[in-house]
């Protein structure tokens, strides 16, 4: 494709400068207790997550939670930091890197997290400053859910508010049924099961959980999840007949009705009704991070070969592979049409 330029016919807007921020959900600075203890806070805080009276949520986010999650999830990210930092900053980062190249010079694309950092409000004041008065907020979230994609609607809104001088938005909309992203998954993901050493009999697709009550109350993450899974899974019997596709809900926080089926549930009664060799795949998640690369590749493991699977393989996120990235810029392109650099 062209790289993104004025046609000679709209000259008069050719100077206005185009920027693309990416925004994932955010990830702690350093593995230890401390700096997890202050994205948990920031993350655990945000009413988009914890849809519970603040005057009920605050004693036991600040009395349990805070006092005994850090070091435990601190743990988890140890186990899969790398030289990078923690995998969803070094990926969303690697991301930006290759959209840039794919889209060339007329547009600046940039990187921002949810929570922590790089945060929103900076990149956003930071693009403004070098001139990008036009700016695509690209949420890497393929399925709406009012705890991601609204919550970052939520930062921007509070970040233009602190703005004298603003620069213009667009934002890319959900694209859990867009046929860049089941094709790109399709490719990607059948690519990789036959690259396996073993043939898997199931192919388990996990999406992060969130609580029942939010489906009940209208927010549309459980239905995009489904069709999402539907589509994928209607190209998969083409590419890979025979393989048995699966959904099931990943992550359940605290002691409410999450979605279900859950991912640890359903991959025990997998291996315990017989079940021994099978593929995972987190086609929610646009970067790997501790839920894929910890939840599931070591505790998810874990709990297969204990209820007697003997192969399990956790296919890496689309991140910024090929296929993950022709997605991108299709998706970016899309939205960007008209607003020449
Ligand atoms: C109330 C709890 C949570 C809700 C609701 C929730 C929704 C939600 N989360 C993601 C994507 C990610 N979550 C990640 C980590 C993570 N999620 C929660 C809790 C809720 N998520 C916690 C406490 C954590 C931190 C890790 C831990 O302590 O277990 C991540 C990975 C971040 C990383 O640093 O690697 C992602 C990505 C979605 C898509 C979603 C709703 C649709
Ligand atoms: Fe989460
Ligand atoms: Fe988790």
């Amino acid at each position: 494709m062209p790289p993104v330029s004025a046609p000679a016919d709209h000259p008069q807007i050719a100077t206005g400068k185009v920027g693309v921020l990416l925004v994932n959900l955010g990830t702690p600075d350093a593995p230890t207790p401390a700096a997890v203890r202050r994205y948990l806070a920031e993350f655990l805080s945000d009413r988009r997550v914890v849809e519970i009276p603040a005057i009920a949520w605050k004693p036991i986010l600040h009395g349990i939670i805070l006092r005994t999650r850090p070091a435990k999830s601190a743990h988890a990210y140890g186990q899969v930091w790398t030289e990078q930092g923690s995998p969803l900053a070094a990926i969303t980062a690697a991301q930006a890197r290759g959209l840039q190249v794919l889209l060339g010079d007329g547009v600046k694309v940039d990187w921002a997290m949810r929570y922590g950092n790089p945060s929103i409000p900076s990149r956003l004041q930071a693009m403004k400053d070098a001139g990008y008065d036009r700016v695509l907020v690209a949420p890497l979230y393929p399925q709406y859910s009012g705890a991601t994609t609204a919550s970052v609607m939520d930062r921007l809104g509070e970040a233009l508010g602190k703005m004298r001088w603003q620069p213009a938005l667009r934002t890319l909309p959900p694209y859990y049924d867009d046929p860049a992203y089941i094709g790109a998954l399709e490719e990607d993901v059948a690519t990789q099961v036959a690259a396996l050493d073993f043939v898997p009999e199931v192919l388990l697709l996990s999406f992060h959980g969130m609580p029942q009550r939010t489906l009940e109350l209208g927010d549309p993450y459980h239905c995009h999840c489904r069709k999402t899974a539907r589509l994928l899974a209607q190209r998969l019997a083409v590419r890979l007949p025979g393989l048995r596709v699966e959904t099931s809900f990943q992550s359940r926080f605290g002691r409410a009705k999450w979605l279900e089926p859950a991912t640890e549930a359903t991959l025990e009664s997998l291996a315990s009704s017989g079940t021994r060799r099978i593929a995972i795949t987190a086609p929610g998640f646009s970067a790997d991070c501790v839920e894929t690369l910890e939840e599931l590749a070591i505790r998810g493991r874990e709990v297969f070969e204990a209820a007697g699977g003997t192969r399990l393989a956790v296919l890496p996120c689309l991140n910024d592979g090929t296929n993950g990235m022709a997605m991108l810029e299709t998706l970016v392109r899309r939205e960007l049409a008209g607003w020449w650099a």
